[in-house]
C-alpha cells in the first residue's frame, strides 16, 4: 500500500486525459472522490513560495497580479537518490523538462492557451508532475489566490470567479485543505481562514501553513497561533520562513533557504520549542503521511462506488443502445442494406408498441383512466343532463300541439310523445361525444408515454416523430369512426322506441283520469306533466342502456384498434419507402452519439481506475 499516493496520481491523470475535472457535469465525476489537498489563500500570502519550498525549485510563474489562472495540480514523485531531477506535463507527456525556467514558461504558455491572452480564469487543471529525490511523494493542487480587485484587463467578476473556483474545490469533502495565510496580517481576516472556516467550520480537514513570520513587528510573535491558542484546527498549525523579495533577487537557491528556515526557527528563542514541527521540509512530510493516510481510509469507499458506476454506466449506454452504421454494407447486395433497416425499423416500432399495449393491459400505468371515463366521467355527464328545456311545460305543450297538427290526438299523443322522446334523447349525443373524446387523449397521451419509454426511438429523433405522427392519425381515424358508432347508437334510440315500455305503463283510465275530459282540458298543467314524467322515465331508461353500451363501441372501436392496429398503415407506407428515406429515419439524434461518446470515455476511466485500485487492494 505504500504506492497509494502514486495510484491516486495515476487516477487524477486519467481523468484529466478524458475529461473529468470534478466540474458540475450530466456525468458522473471520479475526480471528486479522490483526496487531494489544494492550495488556497490571499494573493501575496506566500502561497508560490510555500509550493517551492515543499518541492526545492524556483519552478512557479511570478508577477504582477493574478498569475495562478488555473488550477495546477502538482504531482510529486519521490526518486532514488542520485537521479536526475525533471518534470512532466501531461499534455506534453514525452517532453522531459530538466530545466525548471522552462517549467515556468511552459506554465505561463499553457494557462494563456485555454484562457487566451484575456487574463481570464479556467476550471481546466494543468497537470505537472515533478521527480526528484528531493521531494516527498504528494499532490498538491494550487488554486489561484484570493483577491478583492480585479487588475487592468480582467473582468469585475474575476474576483468572484476565483472565490467560486476555490470554494468548488475545497467545499468537497474529500478535499484537504492547505490554508496559506501570512503572519504579518489579522489571522481573522486572511482570506484563507475565512474561506476554509466556510466550507469547515470545525477545522476538520483544513491545515493551517503561517507564512512570514519574519516579518512581524517586533516585540510581537505567532507563539499563540502556533501552539492552536488564537485559531483552533484539529491538525498543529505549521509555521514556514520563505524567501524573501530581496533572496529572490539575489537568486537565493531553495537549499540554502531551506537551510535558513530550520536555523531561524532553532535559533529563534519563541520557537525553539517548535522547532521540530516548523518549516517547510516539516510540512511537505507531514501532508504526504495525511494525504497517505487519508487515501488509505478512502478506498473502499472509493471501490464501491467505482464499481456502482461502472453499473450504471454499462445500464445507460445499454439503454442508448448500440450506433447503427447505416450506410456499411453497401457492397452485399443490394436488397440487403434495404432490408436491413427496414428490420431495424420495423423492430423499433414493435417495441414502441409493445410497450402501447402494455400500458392498455396493465402491465404498465395509465390503461385504468379509460375505465375511469366508463365508470365516473360517462354516467355524470349523463346524468348531469336534466332534460329541464325539452321536458317543460311549454316545451311539451308545444311539441305536442305541433305533432296534432289541425286534428288534435284523440286517446293518447302518439306523435307528440315521439317528438318529445326524439328531441330529448339527441341530447345524449353530447356525453357520447365527449366520452370518445377522453378516451382519444387518454389514448394519445399513452402514446407519448410509450414513445419515450422507448429508448431505440430516443436515439432516432426522425424515426420518432414518424412513430409518433403515424400513431396519433391512426388514432384520429379511430376516434372517428368510434364518434360514428357511438352516435349511431343514440341515434337508434331515437329511431325506434322500445314499445313494451309504453305498453306496461297504466293506462289514463286506470289511473282514473277522466275520458271524457274535454280535447281542450287535456292540455291541461296536470296532463302536460303527466307526458313529461312518462317521456323522462323513457329517457331515464334508455341512458341507463346507453351507459353499458357506449362503452362497449368506444372500447370496440377505440381501444381494441389501437392495441391490434395502431401502426398497420404506417408498416405499408415503410414497405414503399426508398434506401434513402429508410436511412434518414435511421440518423442518429447528435445529442444521443455525443451522450454514448461521454459516457464511453468516462466508462474507460471508471474501468482503468477499477483495475488500478484493484491490484493496490489485492496486494495490500
Ligand atoms: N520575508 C518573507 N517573505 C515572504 C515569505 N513568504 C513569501 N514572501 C514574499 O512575499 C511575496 C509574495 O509571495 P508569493 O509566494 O509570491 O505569494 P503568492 O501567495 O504565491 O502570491 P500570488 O501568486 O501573487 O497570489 C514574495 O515577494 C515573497 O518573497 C516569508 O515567509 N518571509
Amino acid at each position: 500500500m505504500d504506492n497509494l499516493i502514486s495510484l491516486v496520481n495515476k487516477i487524477q491523470r486519467a481523468c484529466t486525459a478524458l475529461g473529468d475535472h470534478g466540474e458540475a457535469s450530466a456525468l458522473p465525476t471520479l475526480w471528486d472522490s479522490l483526496p487531494s489537498i489544494a492550495v488556497v489563500g490571499g494573493q501575496s500570502s506566500g502561497k508560490s513560495s510555500v509550493l517551492e519550498s515543499i518541492v526545492g525549485k524556483d519552478f512557479l510563474p511570478r508577477g504582477s497580479g493574478i498569475v495562478t489562472r488555473r488550477p495546477l495540480v502538482l504531482q510529486l514523485h519521490k526518486s532514488d537518490q542520485g537521479s536526475r531531477e525533471y518534470a512532466e506535463f501531461l499534455h506534453l507527456q514525452r517532453k522531459k523538462f530538466t530545466d525548471f525556467a522552462a517549467v515556468r514558461k511552459e506554465i505561463q504558455d499553457e494557462t494563456d492557451r485555454e484562457t487566451g491572452q484575456t487574463k481570464q480564469i479556467s476550471t481546466v487543471p494543468i497537470h505537472l508532475s515533478i521527480y526528484s529525490p528531493n521531494v516527498v511523494n504528494l499532490t498538491l493542487i494550487d488554486l489561484p489566490g484570493l483577491t478583492k480587485v480585479a487588475v487592468e484587463g480582467q473582468p469585475d467578476t474575476i474576483v468572484q470567479d476565483i472565490e467560486n473556483m476555490v470554494r468548488s474545490y475545497i467545499e468537497k469533502p474529500n478535499s484537504i485543505i492547505l490554508a496559506i495565510s501570512p503572519a504579518n496580517q489579522d489571522l481573522a481576516t486572511t482570506d484563507a481562514i475565512k474561506i476554509s472556516r466556510e466550507v469547515d467550520p470545525t477545522g476538520e480537514r483544513t491545515i493551517g501553513v503561517l507564512t512570514k513570520i519574519d516579518l512581524m513587528d517586533k516585540g510581537t510573535d505567532a507563539v499563540d497561533i502556533l501552539e492552536g491558542r488564537s485559531y483552533r484546527l484539529k491538525f498543529p498549525w505549521i509555521g514556514v520562513v520563505n524567501r524573501s523579495q530581496a533572496d529572490i533577487n539575489k537568486n537565493v537557491d531553495m537549499i540554502a533557504a531551506r537551510r535558513r528556515e530550520h536555523e531561524y526557527f532553532a535559533s529563534t528563542p519563541e520557537y525553539k520549542h517548535l522547532a521540530n514541527r516548523m518549516g517547510s521540509e516539516h510540512l511537505a512530510k507531514m501532508l504526504s503521511k495525511h494525504l497517505e493516510s487519508v487515501i488509505k481510509s478512502r478506498i473502499p469507499g472509493i471501490q464501491s462506488l467505482i464499481n456502482k458506476t461502472v453499473a450504471d454506466l454499462e445500464t445507460e449506454l445499454s439503454h442508448l443502445g448500440k450506433p447503427i452504421a447505416v450506410d456499411a454494407g453497401v457492397s452485399v447486395p443490394f436488397l440487403v442494406p434495404i432490408q436491413g433497416k427496414l428490420y431495424t425499423i420495423m423492430g423499433i416500432c414493435r417495441l414502441f408498441d409493445q410497450n402501447y399495449k402494455e400500458h392498455l393491459d396493465g402491465m404498465r400505468a395509465g390503461g385504468d383512466q379509460v375505465y375511469n371515463v366508463f365508470d365516473n366521467q360517462l354516467p355524470a355527464a349523463l346524468q348531469r343532463l336534466q332534460f329541464d328545456k325539452q321536458l317543460s311545460l311549454e316545451n311539451i305543450r308545444k311539441l305536442i300541439t305541433e305533432a296534432d297538427g289541425y286534428q288534435p290526438h284523440l286517446l293518447a299523443p302518439e306523435q307528440g310523445y315521439r317528438r318529445l322522446i326524439e328531441s330529448t334523447l339527441i341530447t345524449i349525443r353530447g356525453p357520447a361525444e365527449a366520452a370518445v373524446d377522453a378516451i382519444h387523449t387518454i389514448l394519445k397521451d399513452l402514446v407519448h408515454k410509450a414513445i419515450n419509454e422507448t429508448a431505440e426511438l430516443k436515439q432516432y429523433p426522425a424515426l420518432r416523430t414518424e412513430v409518433g405522427n403515424a400513431a396519433v392519425e391512426s388514432l384520429e381515424r379511430m376516434r372517428e369512426q368510434s364518434k360514428k358508432a357511438a352516435l349511431q347508437l343514440v341515434d337508434m334510440e331515437c329511431c325506434y322506441l322500445t314499445v313494451e315500455f309504453f305498453r306496461k305503463l297504466p293506462q289514463e283510465a286506470d289511473k282514473g283520469g277522466n275520458p271524457s275530459q274535454s280535447i281542450f282540458d287535456r292540455y291541461n298543467e296536470a296532463y302536460l306533466r303527466r307526458i313529461g314524467t312518462t317521456v323522462l322515465s323513457y329517457v331515464n331508461a334508455v341512458c341507463a342502456g346507453l351507459r353499458y353500451s357506449i362503452p362497449k363501441s368506444i372500447v370496440y372501436c377505440q381501444v381494441r384498434e389501437a392495441k391490434r392496429s395502431l401502426l398497420d398503415i404506417y408498416y405499408t407506407e415503410l414497405g414503399k419507402l426508398e434506401q434513402n428515406r429508410l436511412s434518414a429515419l435511421l440518423n442518429e439524434d447528435p445529442a444521443v452519439m455525443e451522450r454514448r461518446s461521454a459516457l464511453a470515455k468516462r466508462l474507460e476511466l471508471y474501468r482503468s481506475a477499477q483495475a488500478e485500485i484493484d491490484t493496490v487492494a489485492w496486494s495490500k
